[in-house]
């Protein structure tokens, strides 16, 4: 178990995290969420041991995760860190790159070991590829390969698939965090997306202006979203009469005391998305078909 009681921390003097307090069990996936600068990445350099702590401690099981201070050498075997920036050894192959830890003395089990982390992240026929060769996305699946070689307990993922296109982040997500949840392995992922969260996470906490601002489940955040901040992580929202209303919760019907005139439609394959205007307000909303501008409708709010 992860236990973080009371975190607070500064580069300089002004706070960038404070009494933060969470706790992740074996193979739990724990999402961190919050606007650029929140201090999610800090949070997870903190978890690995990169700075000292001003307060508040970090305990891996018995094990108190510690900072500069009090260790020559950062970073923990049972944990492994998955930055923004990835430090790989660019003149040697995708294989050694995801085999670099393993040891020598169990040549079959390393040869093994590897094609099995070259399949979790789809880079197989990129075996024997010079890691320079290859692209951003690339780069960044040799790098979680790489982390996932030794088994770790706990895998802390910085925006783990910012690099990877579209035709491949799909899976590669399906391949990575079914492999952490049969392998019992923590993870603490750092993301922006929320492709990364729902699904995934077993819980997810949101960060602002220093301390948690949620802590809850993926299902209970989405479907009760307290802040605007928390309802934009999931998709268009309004703010209607108080209530925060996600687009895909209004829907048009015959008669009601929302009436919307239409300003414009954007195509967004199984449906469109609806900019109007609702007593002068800029609303938008779900339609399955193309709305025309200036056309009039009437809105319902469907939870
Ligand atoms: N090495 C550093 N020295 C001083 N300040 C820093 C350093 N790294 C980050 N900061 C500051 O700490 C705050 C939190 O930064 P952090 O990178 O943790 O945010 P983040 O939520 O991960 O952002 P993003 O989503 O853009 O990656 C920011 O105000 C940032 O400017």
């Amino acid at each position: 178990m992860l236990r973080v009681n009371q975190l607070t921390f500064s580069y300089h003097k002004k706070p960038v995290l404070a009494n933060i307090s969470f706790q992740v069990k074996p193979g739990e996936n724990l999402a961190i969420i919050g606007e650029s600068g929140c201090g999610k990445s800090t949070l997870l350099k903190l978890l690995y041991g990169e700075y000292d702590l001003d307060g508040g401690h970090i305990f891996w099981k018995e094990d108190e995760i510690l900072g500069p201070k009090y260790n020559l050498v950062v970073g923990y075997d049972f944990m492994k860190y998955v930055a923004q920036e990835f430090d790989l050894m660019p003149y040697t192959s995708v294989a050694e790159n995801i085999g670099k830890f393993l040891s020598n003395f169990f040549p079959e089990e390393k040869k093994e070991r590897t094609a099995e982390l070259l399949e979790v992240v789809e880079l197989t026929a990129f075996a024997k590829t010079k890691v320079k060769l290859l692209s951003g996305g690339q780069k960044q699946r040799v790098a979680i390969a790489r982390a996932l070689a030794k088994q770790p307990e706990i895998m802390l993922l910085d925006e783990p698939f910012s690099h990877i296109d579209n035709f491949k982040k799909q899976s590669l997500r399906r391949n990575v965090f079914q492999y952490l949840k049969k392998k019992n392995i923590s993870c603490i992922v750092a993301t922006h997306d929320k492709e990364d969260v729902l699904g995934f996470a077993d819980q997810m906490i949101v960060l602002s202006d220093h301390k948690i601002l949620e802590h809850n489940t993926p299902e209970k955040l989405f479907k009760s979203p307290k802040t605007p901040l928390i309802a934009s992580f999931f998709g268009e929202f309004n703010t209607i009469e108080g209530d925060l209303i996600y687009a895909h919760q209004l829907q048009v019907v015959n008669r009601s005391n929302l009436k919307a005139t239409i300003k414009r439609s954007y195509y967004k394959g199984h449906f469109y998305l609806v900019e109007a205007d609702l007593k002068g307000q800029t609303i938008f909303f779900e339609h399955d078909k193309t709305l025309m501008a200036s056309d009039e409708v009437y809105l319902e709010v469907n939870k």
